[in-house]
């Protein structure tokens, strides 16, 4: 039985939707899980078999990610944690000064590792790698609609470019062809990559199966870095401390008010907006408008919300075309704009849960989330089954009144996302 001595497995995560993704993985694959948002300040009280730290340090400077990531790690092995989980993006997003290569290699550092692994592939959600080159959606990475992402555009598929630009260490490839073979192979190719002197092999993987085997290969690395794809075959290596007999995803009833509130403008998300707009009131708040008039824009979008929340659910989106996106960030540069847009809508969200009865939130977009859930003083989540693939109901640790959450990031979930989740709550 796992826990008696504290979580075996031990996850830092760069952004809040890439948290609940990892931990619904695990839940899935049969590990009692939960997530911190951010480092926690007391020990770990839970009896869970693996802990998600949540950090918002995909875009913030290199050298803030690696000292909270580094925060994250000591204290997730102060809470017994055997091995470690470096969780980014599916689509790796990330800046050309980081922080995935930085932040891996100040882990590889703390831990006293020479290799590790770099896998974000996520079938389930169409992410795969081969020869080094990732696709979403069947199409180079470059071309999948993350070449116009806000923060962190995504201009080059091939990861072993993208990653060595990014890092010091040597990066190599673990081909299809070797995953084939079975871990065996995988494990003999990790040996002549570090006798070679790489430090971080990128791993192809095309569908579960090869991330089956991938895992298999990665039992003894104290770190792996990856998507959350790999997550699903971490705990069979400790199938024999898990505790089989509990329900990983149960959650407590939640009953209140509905909102979705979205930030994303990944082409996923705009496709719900417009499902959702045809079955529930909504209001787009312009970016350009809340520089212009922050106060009254936002006052509007409450004002709408307080005459139809009663009804049913409600949207609040500042989701926009790449076209607007990029008329805002004109005006306003890129770090600000995304800046402005996700201060309104944590405000918003504290208003719609401290005055107007919110208990049902959902919230689309990983940096959205992030000041989301900071402004609702979350402490942390329990998770309980998916919506779709990838995004969990979850329930709030450390507010007044528990909250029922999904965090969905951009590109997850399928067209009718927010009219079903409700369906599906606990
Ligand atoms: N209309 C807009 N103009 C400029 N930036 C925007 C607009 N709407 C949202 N943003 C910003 O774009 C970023 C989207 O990132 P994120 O929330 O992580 O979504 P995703 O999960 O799709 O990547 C956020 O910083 C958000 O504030
Ligand atoms: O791995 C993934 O694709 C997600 O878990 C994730 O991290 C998505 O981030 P956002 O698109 O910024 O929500």
């Amino acid at each position: 039985m796992a826990t008696a001595s504290g979580p075996i497995l031990g996850c830092i995560a760069d952004d809040f939707t890439g948290a609940t993704d990892l931990a619904s993985q695990l839940v899935s694959a049969g590990m009692r899980t939960l997530q911190t948002i951010g480092i926690p300040e007391t020990p770990l009280e839970a009896d869970v078999d693996a802990v998600v730290v949540a950090l918002k340090s995909r875009t913030i400077p290199a050298k803030e990610a690696t000292d909270q990531s580094i925060r994250a790690l000591d204290w997730l092995r102060e809470q017994g944690c055997e091995q470690f989980y470096f969780k980014y993006c599916s689509t790796f997003d990330s800046t050309p000064a980081g922080n995935i290569g930085p932040v891996t290699e100040a882990l590889m550092e703390a831990l006293g590792t020479a290799f590790t692994v770099a896998c974000p592939a996520l079938p389930a959600n169409r992410r795969s790698v081969f020869n080094g080159y990732l696709f979403a959606n069947g199409v180079p990475l470059n071309e999948s609609g993350m070449q116009d992402h806000p923060l962190t555009p995504m201009t080059d598929a091939n990861l072993v470019r993208v990653l060595g630009a990014q890092t010091t260490r040597d990066v190599g490839l673990i081909d299809y062809a070797t995953l084939r073979q079975g871990d065996a192979a995988v494990i003999a190719r990790i040996e002549a990559l570090k006798a070679e002197g790489v430090g971080i092999a990128i791993c192809d993987a095309i569908d579960n199966d090869d991330l089956f085997v991938l895992a298999r290969a990665c039992r003894d690395l104290p770190l792996v870095t990856a998507g959350s794809g790999l997550a699903l075959g971490l705990p069979a290596n400790v199938a024999e401390r898990l505790d089989h007999t509990r329900d990983a995803a149960r959650l407590e009833p939640i009953a209140g008010r509905e909102a979705v509130l979205s930030g994303s403008c990944s082409r996923a998300t705009l496709a719900q907006i417009e499902h959702a707009r045809q079955h529930m009131p909504s209001y787009h708040l312009d970016a350009l408008a809340l520089d212009d008039d922050y106060q009254n824009v936002v006052d509007a979008a409450l004002d709408h919300a307080k005459s139809h929340l009663e009804a049913g659910p409600i949207l609040i989106f500042a989701s926009a075309s790449p076209e607007e996106v990029r008329r805002a960030q004109q005006r306003l540069g890129v770090q600000q704009a995304g800046e402005l847009v996700e201060r309104a809508m944590a405000e918003i969200a504290a208003e719609l849960v401290g005055r107007l009865g919110v208990r049902r939130l959902l919230v689309a977009g990983g940096e959205t989330s992030g000041a989301v859930v900071s402004a609702l003083d979350v402490k942390g989540l329990r998770i309980g089954e998916s919506i779709d693939p990838g995004v969990p109901w979850t329930t709030t640790l450390g507010t007044d009144e528990p909250l029922a959450l999904a965090l969905k990031s951009g590109n997850f979930g399928a067209t009718d996302f927010m009219t079903k989740a409700w369906k599906l709550m606990p």
